[in-house]
């Protein structure tokens, strides 16, 4: 993770625009071969969108083939109320930009299946040809997104429920009226921003400390989701000196030291013309079995490979009657029976989701006589248990569900 800390939130903003403008420069984007924008809302990305209105403006950067999707929208509130991220977006910073309406992609809160619209989301991104840079902002919990804590860091786009401390500090938005602030949302996966090729995130202020000490100095936590980006090979905080006040002195210096050494090498960050881009070849979805091999520069995201996670909508079922064939005689249950903890769930082996299975210890145990020490020498004892094993045992596998 590359770390940036500038004097104040001008400054840490400017980086972040100067950083995003040349990555969007060397893309050289076209109209078949477009650059991919992830977008954040929130007080923090207000700086870098009015740098980039100012580049724009100055003929330094151009949106006219830049796609986006936004990370996040409540729900329930209409997309033109003023507190939608819809508006939010357009009033900061499309409408100052030559970017086409068409190529803007924000989640509809109000879409009349929610979960639909997720994975219509996630194939929207996938078909664009993945994101190329997403940039994000920081929630005071660590929530990147709305990714709230606990979330899961294999989540991709989702209903998810507020955590009330969001609430708290988002009412500030809604005249500090808790109960006009939605209190549901939908929000891009902890996996969905991983599986961008680079992440730049931008924190600013006091209010930040705690979280940006969390996800920087300890290591990959659920309860701050931002900590994922630890498993990301090209992530960069950038942020400003109010936002260190929980860091050790010892990591400000390491990074600050880091940042002297790199610029005295003659570069700063890692040069846009040793960066990776998208091949303009490549399909327009992503199969990362298809992308070229890792290299230094590209490597595949760890977490492409470690997490396969499946869309919200699809929970693979437990089966209700496994094959009777796999359960002795005198365990069979009648097909519709659903199975209770007295089951002896160490005969069914084939559930897909053994999370959602009770577990006893004694489920784990076979005979019971096993455990009494009926010899003094364990070993010999659970030889003369395998001995004593009917055939259908010793030919039924035996699965330890929740290891
Ligand atoms: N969903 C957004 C996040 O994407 C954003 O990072 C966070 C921080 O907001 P702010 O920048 O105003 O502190 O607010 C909301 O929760």
């Amino acid at each position: 993770m590359r770390f940036f800390i500038r004097d104040d939130a001008a400054a840490a903003s400017a980086h972040v625009a100067n950083y995003m403008v040349d990555r969007i420069n060397h893309f050289a984007p076209t109209p078949a071969h477009p650059f991919v924008l992830g977008l954040p809302t929130g007080s923090t990305p207000l700086g870098v969108y009015k740098a980039l209105v100012e580049r724009y403006k100055a003929g330094e950067v151009s949106f006219e083939n830049v796609v986006t999707f936004n990370m996040d929208e409540y729900i329930g509130i209409p997309r033109d109320h003023p507190e939608s991220y819809h508006s939010f977006m357009w009033k900061h910073f499309f409408s100052h930009v030559n970017i086409h309406p068409s190529n803007v992609h924000i989640l509809d809160g109000n879409a009349p299946n929610l979960e639909a619209e997720c994975v219509q989301y996630e194939a929207k991104i996938q078909a664009a040809g993945g994101i190329d840079l997403f940039l994000a902002g920081m929630g005071e919990d660590g929530h990147i997104a709305f990714n709230e804590p606990g979330s899961s860091l294999a989540s991709r786009t989702r209903v998810k429920t507020l955590a009330y401390g969001t609430i708290l500090a988002n009412s500030r938005f809604f005249n500090d009226d808790l109960d006009k602030v939605p209190k549901m949302a939908l929000t891009v996966g902890v996996q969905t921003v991983l599986e961008a090729r680079e992440v730049v995130v931008v924190a600013l202020g006091a209010r930040k400390a705690l979280a940006l000490q969390r996800c920087v100095e300890q290591g990959v936590n659920h309860m701050w989701t931002l900590s994922a980006l630890h498993l990301h090979p090209h992530s960069m905080i950038v942020c400003d000196e109010d936002a260190t006040l929980e860091l050790q002195v010892k990591t400000v210096k390491y990074f600050k030291d880091i940042e002297q050494v790199a610029r005295a090498q003659g570069f700063e960050q890692i040069l846009p013309s040793k960066f990776p881009i998208r091949p303009a070849t490549l399909p327009t979805t992503i199969v990362t079995d298809e992308f070229p091999a890792p290299t230094i520069h590209s490597p595949q995201p760890t977490t492409s490979r470690l997490l396969r996670a499946t869309p919200a909508t699809e929970y693979p079922l437990r089966s209700r009657s496994p094959s009777p064939d796999l359960i002795p005689r005198h365990l069979r249950v009648t097909p519709d029976t659903e199975y209770t903890q007295d089951t002896e769930y160490s005969v069914i082996s084939r559930s897909p989701t053994p999370d959602f299975m009770p577990d006893r210890m004694a489920s784990r145990i076979g005979e019971p006589g096993l455990l009494r020490r009926s010899t003094p020498n364990p070993a010999q004892g659970l030889q003369q248990h395998q001995r004593s094993r009917s055939p259908l045992q010793n030919l039924t596998p035996r699965t330890n569900i929740m290891t």
